[in-house]
């Protein structure tokens, strides 16, 4: 599995510190959580913040905009450098519209699942996206516990052929259930920047093995 350490639960007041020790510790991709406090109940940062940091390293960044309007907002991401992006199914924008707006830019379109939507509703544009994200919180906040039966979306979705990304509550333990679904890609916060050893926490997490505790 590919690992992707939140920055959400990184030190904001040293971001491209921050991102740099990531990909020291062995990060695959660098996923940053955009929150505009409409779509979601918490307010993050936005294109010029991605911008910023985007100098401090060279992994692809990721990222997972949790905004009401994502269509509105592909352009400025795409110039911050961003390689992937999701969006909300549940979103305001033209699902079709706003892949296309992605993939025109260069970068790749994804689709994110909250919790309650049936995976059913994604399964109509997997022709056109590169990856479907599934959460395994509420979006908007991160140090929440994982949802299991999140894991029957992913076995469907590997079904179909998809790449599949999971988030939230990802840690040694549950990422045990995710790399028995298939899932291509694990998004951690809490459990990598609060562990002592970054890169110890990472390597685990690839492995999906869990931990003795
Ligand atoms: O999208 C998110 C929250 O909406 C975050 O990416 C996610 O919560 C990661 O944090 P943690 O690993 O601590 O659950
Ligand atoms: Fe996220």
């Amino acid at each position: 599995m590919l690992i992707a350490p939140s920055m959400l639960s990184s030190d904001f007041s040293k971001l491209g510190e921050e991102t740099a020790r990531m990909e020291r510790a062995g990060a695959d991709w660098i996923h940053l959580d955009v929150m505009d406090a409409h779509f979601v109940p918490n307010l993050t940062f936005g294109a010029p913040i991605v911008g910023a940091i985007r100098p401090y390293t060279k992994l692809p960044f990721d990222v997972h905009l949790m905004i009401s309007e994502p269509l509105r907002y592909v352009d400025d991401f795409l110039k911050a450098g961003a390689d992937i992006i999701s969006f909300h199914l549940e979103a305001e924008s033209s699902v079709h519209e706003t892949i296309r707006a992605i993939r025109a830019g260069g970068a790749k379109p994804a689709v994110a699942l909250k919790p309650k939507t049936p995976v059913e509703a994604v399964l109509p544009f997997l022709d056109d996206l590169d990856m479907v994200l599934v959460m395994t919180v509420e979006p908007g906040f991160g140090g929440q516990s994982f949802m299991a039966p999140m894991m029957d979306k992913v076995r469907t979705l590997k079904a179909h052929g998809a790449f599949v990304e999971v988030d939230g509550g990802i840690n040694p333990q549950t990422a045990v259930a995710a790399k028995e679904a298939g899932v291509d890609v694990c998004v951690a916060g809490t459990s990598v920047f609060h562990a002592p050893d970054a890169a110890k926490a990472i390597a685990t997490l690839r492995e999906g093995k869990g931990v003795v505790l």
